[in-house]
């Protein structure tokens, strides 16, 4: 990546003679003065000059990206010149995690935990992204959603050491100069966000900076993309959120938000300028965009730059998975399923339309598959005959249809499969709804996907409770005395009858009711497949636990990044999605399905993303897309050679030439005792 030089001592004669190495350290700032032609270093994609820091012992020290606190060894502390700086004590990076979970745990407060780890992630980079590759069940849910939301919320008040760019309205004319000013050069990853729809709280301003913030920890802790090459900014362009003009601590451009013909400018200069900075392959995430921009953003510059839209694309490829994945329980293909979505925002019609692309796959024409899809949004079920009509950005899947206003009834009336929630209306699917889910199928499909917790359709537990989830519970068969001659009165009445073939039904002699054989009764166990876009506690029934799943696009977006920027690819076609949809869907595994989870752990987040960066590079390479070259032999192994190291290198100086304990004393100076 980098073509370092081997340059002289001269380059660092401020430093002082004895600290003065000239060292390089793969993947740290290096000792290179860029006035001097043979201490330059080139950025490959771009060609320029990347002007080097000048690294000072006590760097080591205060650069998150260098500190390893107590885990610098006796032989580091004296060849860096900080023996002294820091505790006699030696810790391995393991102890030290030992240290953090214990620190954290004693917060009772999940804001209290945000902070904890944003200021281990300000302090030891390392540090931080290996607890969090680590445990990424315990703490993604505190860095990342519904945690962050409430971050987002209190942002004025916990600003303390900024993190990423804000570009504002006013910088309208220089924004590369603004990004020059970043001090990475080889930036491969950009998220960013303009904060008027952060997450479902709506339009948070620039107090939406922890979005990008959180959404590039998980590019290095789920997908090992290298923390130096993401950028997250923020696009301050206003807000019209008047509770945030009027709060005192609020950091942002205290005006309304500058839209229409200025606001495409300022976005059209930005993805010129990130281009022109760091390279035409620069993957540019759109995060958290009002509708009225999301959707016609993408489709400005989907062709003309390697870019897409998490909340469109990502969201749609996790939903699609979880479709694809709910198949092998409901036994219904997904061609054969009524979908009806609450809301008709950029989430709803980037699920359907991927939903569509996924029932052409099976083999119905794009006019049949549109046809088993609805939406419902504030004005009602999406007919043509309503009044207003149907809005333009979701005209593919208006219906010619009697106009519903009433969602209860629209659920009885469509009689939808699956019942899709991206409205950001907390508690929308009311028991009513979720009971008419229940009667119009035999396993309803209920995703309730708006963010945070807060914003979700339903919880957890009222889609169990309501979709009769505890007809099956294995315990009210195991006590009974009498032989077995009837069907258990649960039963009775839901048409399993007709279902239950007595000739293969086991005889339990002890039994009082007949006992359905085992397929049958994993159909009992929980009527309803749930999942939603923030993290629910498992779900208990008679003694058992049902652990949801989690439908969220932190398990696509990494992987897709990470696939993408190793390869170089420059477009990121619709195709992708689908087939990252098709790698989340394959990780689902029986015992998952066997507690009502039609999603992986999140314990195998990091598998999932590598799997889909690999599939997502071999499909770069197929479509013509890939601009690394020569395509590497082996694709799995070039994309993991790529990846982040989470554990602690050396910090031994490394010198041209010198092999240092010739050069250094580096032996202790005084002895260490063993057991200190
Ligand atoms: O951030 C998340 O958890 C998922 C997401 O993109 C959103 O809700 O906007
Ligand atoms: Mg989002």
């Amino acid at each position: 990546m980098f073509s370092c030089v081997p340059r002289s001592l001269k380059c660092c004669t401020n430093i002082g003679p004895k600290r003065a190495l000239p060292y390089v350290l793969t993947n740290s700032p290096v000792f290179l003065d860029p006035t001097i032609p043979q201490c330059r270093t080139y950025h490959e994609v771009t060609g320029n000059i990347i002007c080097p820091n000048m690294v000072r012992g006590i760097d080591h020290l205060r650069d998150p990206r260098l500190n390893k606190g107590l885990a610098f060894t006796l032989e580091e502390r004296q060849a860096l010149g900080i023996h002294g700086l820091l505790a006699a004590k030696f810790k391995s990076q393991e102890e030290q995690l030992d240290i953090c979970r214990i620190s954290i745990d004693r917060y009772e407060d999940n804001l209290n935990k945000y902070l904890y780890l944003v200021e281990l992630q300000d302090r030891n980079e390392k540090l931080f992204f290996r607890l969090l590759s680590e445990n990424v069940e315990k703490y993604l849910p505190i860095v990342y959603t519904p945690t962050v939301g409430l971050a987002c919320q209190r942002f004025g008040l916990i600003y303390r050491r900024p993190r990423g760019l804000f570009i504002t309205i006013n910088d309208k004319g220089h924004i590369f100069n603004i990004l020059k000013n970043w001090p990475e050069p080889d930036v491969r990853a950009i998220v960013f966000t303009d904060g008027e729809r952060i997450l479902g709280l709506g339009d948070l301003g620039a107090y939406g900076m922890g979005i990008p913030v959180g959404k590039l920890s998980l590019y290095t802790a789920l997908a090992g993309i290298k923390p130096h090459q993401c950028l997250p900014i923020t696009l301050d362009v206003g807000t019209d959120n008047q509770d945030l003009l009027e709060d005192p601590l609020y950091i942002g451009l205290r005006q309304r938000r500058t839209r229409g013909k200025e606001y495409d400018e300022f976005i059209d200069e930005f993805m010129e300028a990130c281009v022109q900075r760091y390279g035409q392959n620069t993957l540019l995430q759109f995060e958290d965009f009002a509708l009225i921009n999301a959707g016609r953003l993408l489709q400005k510059y989907r062709h003309k730059y390697c870019t897409f839209n998490d909340d469109i694309q990502g969201t749609a490829s996790v939903a699609v998975a979880g479709l694809m994945a709910a198949v092998r329980v409901t036994k219904r293909k997904l061609s054969e399923n009524i979908y009806l979505f609450l809301g008709a925002g950029s989430a709803s019609n980037g699920i359907a339309n991927l939903t569509v692309a996924a029932m052409m796959s099976e083999g119905l024409t794009e006019r049949q598959a549109r046809e088993r899809v609805y939406m419902f949004d504030v004005d009602g079920l999406l007919s043509t005959r309503r009044e207003g009509g149907v809005p333009e950005h979701a005209k593919a899947f208006g219906k010619d249809i009697e106009p519903e206003k009433d969602f209860e009834a629209c659920v009885a009336k469509i009689k939808p499969s699956c019942l899709i929630g991206c409205s950001t209306v907390g508690g929308a699917f009311t028991p009513n709804v979720l009971q008419q889910m229940a009667k119009n199928i035999e396993r309803p499909v209920i995703f309730a996907l708006s963010n945070p917790t807060s914003k979700a359709e339903c919880t957890a537990q009222a889609a169990y409770d309501y979709t009769e989830a505890s007809t099956g519970s294995n315990s009210a068969y195991s006590s009974r005395s009498d032989p077995l001659t009837i069907l258990h009165p649960f039963l009775i009445g839901k048409g399993w009858e007709r279902k239950v073939d007595l000739t293969v039904e086991k005889t339990h002699r002890k039994a009082k009711y007949l006992i359905p054989e085992r397929p049958l009764l994993h159909r009992l166990k929980g009527r309803c497949i749930f999942a939603s876009g923030s993290p629910f506690p498992p779900v208990q029934y008679n003694g058992k636990e049902y652990h949801t799943g989690q439908g969220n696009n932190s398990y696509i977006f990494p992987g897709i990044a990470l696939g993408v920027i190793a390869t170089a690819t420059h477009h990121i076609p619709e195709t992708m999605f689908l087939t990252a949809a098709r790698t989340l869907a394959n990780y689902v595994s029986e015992a998952d399905l066997s507690i009502g989870r039609i999603y992986p752990s999140l314990a195998e987040v990091k598998d999932v993303s590598l799997s889909i960066a690999i599939e997502v590079a071999k499909m770069a390479y197929d479509e013509g897309l890939a601009s690394v070259y020569p395509e590497p032999k082996d694709i799995s192994k070039h994309v993991e050679n790529q990846m982040y190291n989470y554990n602690y290198e050396s910090s031994m100086p490394v010198v041209w030439g010198w092999k240092p304990e010739e050069k250094f004393n580096v032996r202790p100076i005084q002895p260490v005792p063993k057991n200190i």
